[in-house]
């Protein structure tokens, strides 16, 4: 099975060095020539992921026509996933793993749902679970979930992506993988602004509990399992990018808490997605109270004490 890499971020380069470490061929491709060529020239992606030298069987291109593999990783962020797949039309009818984490903001699908909607012949995949790409990039132990409905299929995928440090699991449970990954992300903007309000670590375990509780609910009321949520696409998830500052979603939730300004260009997917979510929560009557507040303080609308004060002044319920 040959695969390729279509978006050469961060994680997108990690997954290219991670599997020609292990001597496949891997292509790398990204959009703009002059980034392809510097990173081919150079062996190193100085702007997203610097310091890691890629193995000689990594190729970066920026002509599709030579990334187009049996296989394909769709590492770019989920808000510009439709515009890859509609301005690529070479894409089209393959396997399409898509690598992202989120929920589209026009449409409230997630990264599955958008591969169907662009691709109706492609079949659509996802790779998802508690991994920095600077980790993988430097071979430490990483555990993923591959979500696929076709277990044959699947079976193969899992083989081709797995290396020597990175561990991949196979659900059937789409639905369930992604919206683990895309809800963990509100989730830790929550958490990084309690952390970065100095509201302490006893309310960030409240609210890592209760997030889990609020992903669960909507999971399921969209017909993914609960295991799936409790596994590495959802808890595990959860809990990697809740207490690390290594998170992008955790380190704009701190500046959110401290009132400092944050770098746009840095890619932050729980924000449209906690604004996706509310949409489809208050749509379906799902009770989302963290995710409300989420919105709330990235619109400017909530200060952190207010948002403190609303979640702490709910009726009292039963766990
Ligand atoms: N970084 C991490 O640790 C991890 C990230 N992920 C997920 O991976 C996804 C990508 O994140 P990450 O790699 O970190 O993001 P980055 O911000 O590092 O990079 C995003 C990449 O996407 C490219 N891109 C954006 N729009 C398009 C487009 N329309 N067509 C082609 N390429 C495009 C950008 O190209 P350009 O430079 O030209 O704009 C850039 O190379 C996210 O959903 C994230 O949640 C998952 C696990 C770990
Ligand atoms: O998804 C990730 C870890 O699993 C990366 O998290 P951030 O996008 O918050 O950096």
């Amino acid at each position: 099975m040959s695969i390729s890499i279509i978006g050469a971020g961060a994680f997108g380069t990690a997954l290219a060095i991670s599997l020609a470490r292990t001597g496949v061929p891997v292509t790398l491709w990204a959009r703009d020539a002059d980034q392809a060529n510097d990173m081919q020239t150079r062996r190193e992606n100085i702007a997203r992921l610097p310091g890691v030298t890629f193995p000689n069987s990594v190729t970066v291109t920026s002509d599709i026509s030579s990334a187009l593999a049996d296989t394909l990783l769709l590492a770019v962020p989920m808000q510009k996933m439709r515009a890859l797949l509609t301005n690529t039309p070479e894409l089209n009818g393959r396997l399409l793993v898509a690598c992202c984490k989120g929920v589209e903001l026009d449409t409230q699908l997630g990264p599955v749902g958008v591969i169907r909607d662009c691709d109706p012949l492609a079949t659509p995949a996802i790779l998802t679970g508690p991994s920095f790409a600077a980790d993988i990039a430097r071979g430490l132990p990483t555990a993923l979930t591959l979500a696929i409905d076709d277990d044959t299929l699947g079976q193969s995928l899992q083989q081709a992506l797995t290396t020597p440090n990175l561990r991949i699991y196979r659900t059937r449970d789409t639905i369930g993988a992604e919206l683990g990954g895309a809800l963990k992300n509100v989730m830790a903007i929550a958490c990084g602004a309690a952390i970065g309000a100095k509201l302490g670590e006893s309310a960030r375990a409240a609210l890592m509990t209760r997030g889990y509780a609020e992903m669960q609910r909507m999971a399921q009321a969209l017909g993914a399992q609960p295991d799936t949520l409790a596994g590495l696409s959802g808890f595990g998830d959860l809990t990697l990018t809740c207490t690390s500052d290594q998170s992008r979603n955790y380190r704009f939730g701190l500046s959110l808490g401290r009132g400092e300004a944050f770098d746009p260009s840095i890619t932050v997917e729980g924000a449209a997605t906690a604004r996706a979510v509310r949409a489809r929560a208050k749509h379906m009557h799902i009770d989302m109270p963290i995710t409300d507040a989420v919105v709330g303080l990235i619109a400017g609308k909530l200060q952190i004490a207010q948002a403190m004060e609303m979640l702490l002044s709910r009726p009292p319920k039963e766990e």
